[in-house]
């Protein structure tokens, strides 16, 4: 393909994924494989291109921009190869007119920049989220805890985790398969390390999604003990048996919850936990280094729903833990509304409560925990606390 005919189907892709951010259709990467599925004439090294226009497209714009063009004008305005690119020739977009206008360059919307800001992220710090991660694992330590994969390098004060080339291709390597190592980022590996679960521990993870911190957790507790991985979300929680089993871990099992029922189902484990681990459905702000076009899915009635749920998940997790137990909270959102103040209006609603030292190697304190940000900490953003019941 020539350059122009890539510019113009990132911009025929650009279109698809705008149109999906605002009907709440499919993420940018379904509708890239759709679209490579479906123009076969495009090659490896064609597909390549036309990704890392499309998401260079979306993090250069903060709004959703007016359309796949004006998007991609603005990477123009920043990358002479594409602005050369439109250059009216067949399969190519047509020349810039005078005067057309390009999506405004920004980090964030600014509904979310002023929140970030009063949630104690500077500007460089809000352009630090949209940085391309790098792609850390976790060496497991049931599958023999010992890799060497070529390029890697180790993270302080992590031991089990190395952070590798971000285009390694991780599902070719044999230690993939073997189970020997996960992909997981550093962050996510202090937020399991922070529930502090040991061995012959009984813990929940309530938000387990696919079970990558449930993984983390067996590990940790060297998979002696129990762990019940709950979710609402059949698809995700369906993914975790066979992620179990690859790890060699043997303690997990599952529970899918109804929403709105979650206390009903999980009624044999009140006040029996040692540990609950609440991952909360969140924002994900933590997250848009992996998913930049997520910060034009979110809107203020969005977000308020998510911090009602996340209150309910811990008022229903509080009631499981056992008297001396500890509650983990867990967003991977730098949004103090997610973090911070929901841990605040935790303790005045239960009193007695108190808040729980997290052993984590590195992480700045935030209100009555920690945070880990990509600026700071180079992993995704994360807060997490530590509460302890009376
Ligand atoms: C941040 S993700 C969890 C990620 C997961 N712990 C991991 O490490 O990969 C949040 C999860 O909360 C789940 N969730 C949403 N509402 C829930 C509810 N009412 N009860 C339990 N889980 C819920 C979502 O389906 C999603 O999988």
């Amino acid at each position: 393909m020539t350059p122009g005919a890539r510019v113009q189907s990132a911009i025929e892709i650009l279109d698809l994924v705008i149109g999906a951010a605002k009907s709440g259709g499919a993420a940018a990467d379904t509708i890239l494989a759709r679209w490579f599925a479906g123009h076969r004439f495009a090659g490896s090294k064609d597909r390549r291109a036309i990704r890392e226009l499309v998401y260079a497209a979306i993090r250069r714009c903060g709004e959703v921009p007016a359309s796949g063009r004006a998007a991609m004008l603005s990477v123009a305005e920043i990358d002479a190869n594409v602005a050369a690119a439109f250059d009216g020739s067949t399969y190519g977009p047509a020349p810039i007119g005078p005067g057309e206008a390009a999506a405004v360059a920004g980090a964030v919307p600014a509904w979310l920049a002023e929140a970030l800001a009063a949630s104690g992220l500077d500007e460089s710090a809000q352009a630090a989220l949209l940085e391309r991660a790098p792609l850390d694992i976790r060496v497991n330590r049931l599958r023999g805890g010992t890799v060497a994969v070529e390029g890697a390098e180790p993270i302080d004060g992590l031991p089990d985790a190395l952070r590798l080339p971000a285009d390694t291709q991780i599902e070719r390597l044999p230690e993939y398969a073997a189970g020997a190592i996960e992909v997981q980022d550093a962050g996510s590996q202090i937020v399991a390390l922070a529930c502090g679960a040991k061995p012959g521990d009984h813990v929940i993870d309530l938000c387990a999604g696919a079970g990558g911190k449930t993984l983390s957790l067996a590990a940790a507790m060297a998979n002696e003990g129990t762990i019940l991985a709950t979710d609402t979300d059949r698809a995700r929680l369906q993914r975790l048996p066979p992620r179990a089993e690859r790890a060699g871990v043997t303690i997990a099992g599952t529970r899918l919850l109804d929403p709105g029922r979650e206390a009903v189902a999980l009624e044999d484990w009140r006040a029996a936990a040692d540990v609950v681990l609440v991952d909360a459905p969140c924002s994900g702000t933590g997250t848009w280094r992996r998913n930049p076009e997520a910060r034009w899915r979110l809107t203020p009635e969005r977000l308020n729903r998510l911090t009602e749920t996340q209150a309910r998940l811990l008022d229903i997790a509080a009631d499981l833990v056992r008297p001396g137990g500890r509650l983990i909270h867990v967003v991977c959102s730098l949004l103090d509304a997610e973090g911070r103040d929901q841990v605040d209006a935790f303790l005045g609603r239960h009193p007695g409560w108190s808040t729980a030292p997290l052993d984590v190697p590195f992480g700045s304190p935030h209100g009555l925990g920690i945070r880990l940000d990509p600026a700071h900490h180079r992993t995704d953003g994360f807060f997490v606390a530590g509460l302890t019941k009376p």
